[in-house]
């Protein structure tokens, strides 16, 4: 028998500025626990079998051809030659990380499953191509690099050539087949494979005085529609007020004391907020009336990721801010649970 575990942090991502470009890793985790017992006549070979507790158990699914964890795992397995699980494996996920909330879930799933693919498979791939897998799932840098590397990491896509451009394209369907039991033999085995290298990253100093607070409202949006909303060109006025916030964030987080003042005013975003505030009611109040003024060791506030969490980043004083914000959502008839999160590592896998 072998046996292992798999440990994936939770995320948030953007973090004002940085959308789609800055991650970072927290300390709420989606832990696998895997074994694979070799058949035999006491026990014969039996399809995969998952079980799932925390955060999602109700509506996960528990068919490995569906589940988003084990269909990455699968699309890794088959880039290699692999075409089908090994017999008997079976799969524990204990999940802190909520669903459709800006926490980066369905990224730490998808890391989750490249790195049970790489396990299952014997691959030893490095870093550099986990990410190229994970990328051909969840398309954008920033909370997948977070989840992998850990801390507080700035990430870009790659400038492909054309060939490469069209084989990370593809639709997700073609990624991720559902693999329908009742299909063709041939169903999903030759799925396309991640051009190299579509992902470089570098990680960022930060504070070990900062701390993060999610001010998670008790509704899931999904990062689809969250997306959705946003629009497809911006003014040059919008992505400079951006670009000026972001490259001072990513060394303002560093320094010891920070700067409250500069980083409030760093963590303003014009690219996706203002956008998602008809999704996320009170987003606004909550980002404009929590200063650092009202709110002594309040750092600075934003959306996390998609939302609906708000984070707060602070060195203290997280009861008061998280008590007046659930005061704002509650004006928009919104509860919220809170937490105070510590920077995370990156993704472990233990062997047993
Ligand atoms: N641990 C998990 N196992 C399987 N699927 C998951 C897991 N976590 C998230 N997902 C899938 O991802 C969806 C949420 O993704 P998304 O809308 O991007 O929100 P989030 O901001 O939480 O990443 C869930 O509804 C579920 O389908
Ligand atoms: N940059 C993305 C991040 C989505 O993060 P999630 O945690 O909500 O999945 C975006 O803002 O759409």
């Amino acid at each position: 028998m072998r046996s292992f575990t798999i440990r994936v942090p939770a995320t948030s991502a953007n973090i004002g500025p940085g959308f789609d470009v800055v991650g970072l890793s927290l300390s709420l985790h989606l832990t696998l626990t895997v074994t694979v017992t070799p058949p035999d006549n006491a026990s014969p070979a039996r399809p995969p079998k998952i079980t799932y507790s925390g955060e999602g158990a109700d509506e996960v699914p528990l068919d490995a051809y569906k589940n988003l964890t084990t269909r990455v795992a699968l699309y890794v397995l088959r880039c290699h030659g692999i075409t089908t699980f090994p017999a008997n494996l079976t799969i524990h996920c204990d999940n802190e990380i909520p669903f459709g909330r800006g926490l980066g879930s369905s990224g730490a799933a998808v890391i989750a499953g490249v790195l049970l693919g790489n396990e299952l498979g014997d691959l030893n791939l490095p870093i550099e191509r986990l990410l190229d897998f994970a990328l051909m799932v969840e398309r954008h840098p920033d909370n997948v690099t977070a989840a992998l590397v850990g801390g507080f990491v700035g990430s870009y896509l790659r400038e492909l050539d054309q060939a490469a451009t069209e084989a990370a394209s593809v639709p997700l369907s073609e990624v991720l087949p559902e693999y329908p039991p009742d299909a063709g033999e041939d169903w999903g085995l030759n799925p396309p494979q991640p051009p190299l290298g579509i992902g470089h990253f570098v990680r960022f100093g930060w504070s070990d005085s900062i701390k993060a607070l999610a001010i998670i409202p008790r509704f899931e949006l999904s990062t689809a529609k969250a997306r959705g909303v946003l629009p497809q060109e911006y003014s040059r006025k919008d992505l400079v007020f951006n670009l000026q916030r972001l490259a001072v964030l990513t060394t303002a987080l560093a320094q010891n004391p920070p700067d409250p003042e500069l980083i409030y005013e760093a963590m303003k975003d014009r690219v996706h907020q203002p956008y998602r505030k008809t999704l996320i009611p009170g987003l606004p109040e909550v980002t404009s009336n929590i200063t650092p003024s009202t709110h002594p060791g309040l750092l600075g506030i934003c959306l996390s990721g998609a939302g609906p969490t708000i984070l707060a980043l602070a060195t203290g004083g997280f009861e008061a801010i998280a008590e007046d914000a659930r005061a704002i959502f509650k004006t928009h008839g919104i509860e919220v649970d809170w937490k105070v999160l510590e920077i995370a590592g990156g993704s472990v896998v233990h062997k047993s």
